[in-house]
């Protein structure tokens, strides 16, 4: 019977049952029956009675205790009651749990590794705290340093029979490491990893109630997570094409964008575009556009377009695909070559105009050349020699093949940019192109028309800012008595940021590296004015 119920009856209102009595008439049964239910009844108000002396009771005994006890013994007491409820079982959630066994459970190998087994690790490694948890594991093995140099990476692990909490979007989830059954250790040396031997599983434990949110969310992000610190601490590669493949070794370009010397304003642009085009699948996949970016670097020799590539593939851990179009001999080994470069890489084509036929033709179809180099003492002395520069264009690589008019079977540029447009565009994801040239304004206009290069940079002359950033580099100064006088020159002058790094390079001691770089500028004003004079 309802509390509600009990109100109503003990209040006197007469119960269905007496109503009935009531019309009836009073027969031997019927007063039995009667008799029955006053006793009923009677039984029903006392112990109704006694509950309700108990309530007060508690009420009285709640109240005197929060007059009476200290607060802390009242903690105390609730801690005790909740180790007894814990204990016994009362209130407990349901839970869940995952098991993660190192390897899938095929025939074994390293094909056959569970790939949560090992980004669960790599995602613990970079959650556990030394100061919160009282036992880790750690680990010590080689690894490149940021210069490329020999180096070594520490990883934390929990220990066999240990545990850590992770939340995730408020919700718990537990992971604890375990033993292996000793009939299931697999304690062969081919089996042990970076992270110590793998003779033991993970558990990850959850309330039931958030089971979805584990399967379906949480893992995924510790997979992802773990996808992108192995890519942050892998080390990059470039490669190289020789015929149909790719030849792969070791990038260790230090330049970043920390170290290049060029416009802020323009640098940081470039970071920010970088940083957008790869949050943005769902853009691309909803205007149904490849997901790729291009980005045309011109400017003088010595600029930095190079360092600038670099720098991209440093930013965004790509490995970089430098094409060099003389070593594909035709428009099927490049089809070859570019469907072989995969995701999250850049595919960079440097000094465009001196491949194929990317330079504009003159009416006659015949290219036009690029300006003759500036003057060199080595040209004043072979004098005549460089009538042939026309016809034999500085070759990119030291010994790529002098150019000749391309014939059916050879890269033309319709064709590099019919692929690129197509099958490269087509066949994966997340990829930049970058092109390099020092003429830009002698591209075929195939090349720069809207679209397909999506960001034109301009590496130009080293000015003030750029040397201060050179300077900071080499000799950690942001301020120094020869600067004013290099700002002047500096502003008045030509100058690439090759030829500033190598005058900075030549001493160690800045005072003297700063004086040769004013008498290179001072010479290069006065080369200008005689130049101006003839
Ligand atoms: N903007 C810059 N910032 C920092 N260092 C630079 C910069 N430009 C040039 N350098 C220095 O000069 C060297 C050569 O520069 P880099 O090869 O990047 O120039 P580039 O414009 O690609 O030249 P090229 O057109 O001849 O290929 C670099 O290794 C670097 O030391």
């Amino acid at each position: 019977m309802r509390a509600s119920d009990a109100h109503k009856f003990q209040e006197g209102k007469k119960s269905p049952l007496a109503v009935a009595v009531g019309r009836m008439d009073p027969s031997p049964a019927a007063a039995a029956a009667a008799a029955y239910g006053g006793k009923a009844a009677d039984a029903y108000r006392r112990a109704l009675g006694t509950a309700a002396s108990a309530a007060a009771y508690a009420v009285l005994a709640r109240s005197m205790a929060r007059e009476m006890l200290p607060d802390e013994l009242r903690a105390a007491v609730r801690w005790g009651a909740s180790l007894v409820s814990a204990r016994l079982g009362w209130g407990r959630r349901e839970r869940r749990t995952l098991v993660v066994r190192s390897h899938a459970g095929g025939g074994g190998g390293h094909e056959d590794n569970n790939l949560l087994f090992d980004a669960a690790q790599t995602y613990l490694t970079s959650r556990l705290d030394p100061r919160a948890m009282r036992r880790l594991g750690l680990t010590v093995s080689k690894a490149r340093d940021d210069g490329g140099g020999d180096g070594w990476r520490a990883r934390l692990f929990i220990e066999p029979g240990d545990s850590t909490t992770d939340v995730f979007d408020g919700v718990e989830f537990t992971w604890k490491s375990v033993p292996l059954p000793a009939g299931e250790k697999k304690a062969k040396s081919g089996e042990l990893s970076a992270d110590g031997d793998r003779d033991f599983l993970l558990e990850l434990s959850f309330d039931a109630e958030h089971t979805a949110t584990a399967m379906e969310r949480y893992v995924p992000f510790v997979m992802k997570t773990a996808k992108e610190t192995q890519r942050r601490e892998r080390g990059l590669k470039i490669c190289m094409n020789e015929g149909r493949m790719w030849y792969i070794i070791n990038h260790h370009h230090p330049a970043t964008f920390d170290t290049l010397a060029m416009d802020a304003a323009l640098k940081q642009s470039i970071v920010a575009d970088l940083d957008l085009f790869t949050k943005r699948r769902d853009h691309y996949r909803r205007i149904g556009k490849a997901w790729k970016r291009g980005y045309l670097l011109h400017g003088p020799p010595g600029t930095g377009k190079s360092s600038l590539v670099a720098a991209m593939a440093n930013h965004l851990r790509y490995n970089l695909y430098d094409l060099d179009l003389s070593h594909a001999l035709s428009n099927l080994t490049l089809q070859w070559l570019l469907l072989a470069t995969p995701n999250r890489s850049i595919l960079v084509i440097e000094d465009i105009d001196c491949c194929c036929d990317a330079v504009v033709r003159d009416g006659d179809g015949s290219k036009t050349p690029p300006p003759p180099p500036p003057a060199t003492r080595e040209d004043e002395d072979n004098d005549g020699d460089s009538s042939d520069y026309p016809h034999s264009p500085p070759p990119r690589r030291g010994n790529a093949p002098a150019k000749h008019k391309p014939n059916e079977n050879q890269v033309t540029l319709s064709g590099l940019l019919n692929l690129i447009d197509g099958l490269w565009s087509a066949s994966s994801d997340e990829r930049i192109i970058v092109f390099t040239t020092n003429y830009k304004d002698r591209l075929d206009p195939a090349l720069l028309r809207p679209g397909r290069m999506d960001m034109h940079i301009y590496m130009g002359y080293c000015g003030w800012e750029a040397f201060k950033t050179l300077a900071h580099n080499y000799f950690l100064v942001d301020d120094h008595p020869l600067f004013p006088e290099i700002q002047e020159l500096i502003s008045q002058v030509e100058v690439t940021p090759a030829e500033v790094s190598e005058m900075l390079l030549r001493c160690e001691d800045a005072d003297v590296a700063l004086r040769g770089l004013v008498e290179l500028l001072v010479e290069k004003k006065k080369q200008g004015r005689r130049d101006v004079q003839q």
